[in-house]
């Protein structure tokens, strides 16, 4: 047999690494595509934002990208989110949106990133409609964060979505009357010696990947049906617009 260190031998290992990698890529993929909405909820009338869920695989297992956003930011600084914003008149679709964001605050190049479904989408404090678009991103990608709107970028383990050390739920009530229960995680990074707290619509966002990719029932409780999920955070989400939408009629 040839030593250990011989071209043969390194070339066996990165292919069983790349096959290794690419059967955990084509599962995630094959479930995500299930539930894709593509454009289903694009016309409903509220104002629009779109969200990158960037996935890669690291030491053979799935993570996610997220930063911190600057305290300079009006809106909610200092939290978790995803690389993401506000649609732009130029803007196609959610697809397009969440990747110039991704460019915008991260450095995060178009062609560096396959897109793989656009997932039921949230509602955030100021009502927008947020789509939540996810792509493949090589685990490579040294980001380069825009100082005006992110602080800080870190990788976690989608896993701990569905299984994690530090949980804490917290019942809230929007301003459309609407009750509901947000998912709070603490994450203690060992990478950047910090621990990041991810919670509200960010959490909501990670929580439903999770659980579309890996089909397990979590540590910790959901609105959901696992036997239906398709239908059930349809409906989740259905029922959160409609409090909005009735709220803004009434506005009227
Ligand atoms: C009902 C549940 C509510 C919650 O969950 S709160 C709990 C936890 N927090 C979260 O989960 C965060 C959820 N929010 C989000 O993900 C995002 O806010 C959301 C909804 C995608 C919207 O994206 P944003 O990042 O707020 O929007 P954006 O990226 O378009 O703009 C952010 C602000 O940055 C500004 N900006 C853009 N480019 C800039 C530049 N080159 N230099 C300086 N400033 C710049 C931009 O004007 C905007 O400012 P402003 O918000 O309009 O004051
Ligand atoms: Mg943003």
């Amino acid at each position: 047999m040839p030593p250990a260190t011989s071209p043969a031998r390194v070339r066996q290992k990165q292919v069983r690494v790349e096959g290794g990698r690419n059967s955990i890529k084509e599962k995630a993929r094959l479930r995500l595509r299930e539930f894709d909405v593509g454009d289903r909820f694009s016309h409903l009338p509220l104002a629009r934002a779109a969200v990158l869920l960037p996935l890669m695989v690291r030491a053979g297992k799935l993570h996610l990208l997220l930063t911190v956003r600057s305290m300079q930011l009006r809106r909610s600084p200092g939290e978790v989110c995803f690389p993401g914003g506000k649609s732009e008149a130029t803007d196609k679709d959610e697809i397009d949106t969440a990747l110039r964001e991704a460019k915008e605050e991260v450095g995060l190049q178009l062609e560096k990133v396959e897109v793989v479904c656009r997932l039921v989408p949230g509602i955030d404090k100021m009502n927008y409609l947020v789509t939540p678009v996810v792509g493949f991103i090589e685990d490579t990608f040294q980001p380069t964060p825009n100082p005006d709107e992110v602080s800080n970028v870190f990788v976690m383990p989608l896993e701990y979505f569905v299984k994690p050390l530090n949980y804490q739920t917290v019942p809230y009530k929007t301003s459309s009357g609407y009750h509901g229960r947000m998912h709070s995680f603490t994450y203690d990074d060992p990478e950047h010696k910090m621990s990041f707290r991810i919670w509200g619509l960010t959490a909501h966002f990670a929580v439903f990947l999770a659980l579309v990719i890996f089909r397990r029932r979590p540590t910790f409780e959901i609105d959901y049906d696992l036997d239906s999920l398709i239908s059930s955070s349809e409906n989740y989400f259905m029922n959160l617009y409609a409090s909005v939408y009735e709220r803004k009629k009434s506005n009227i």
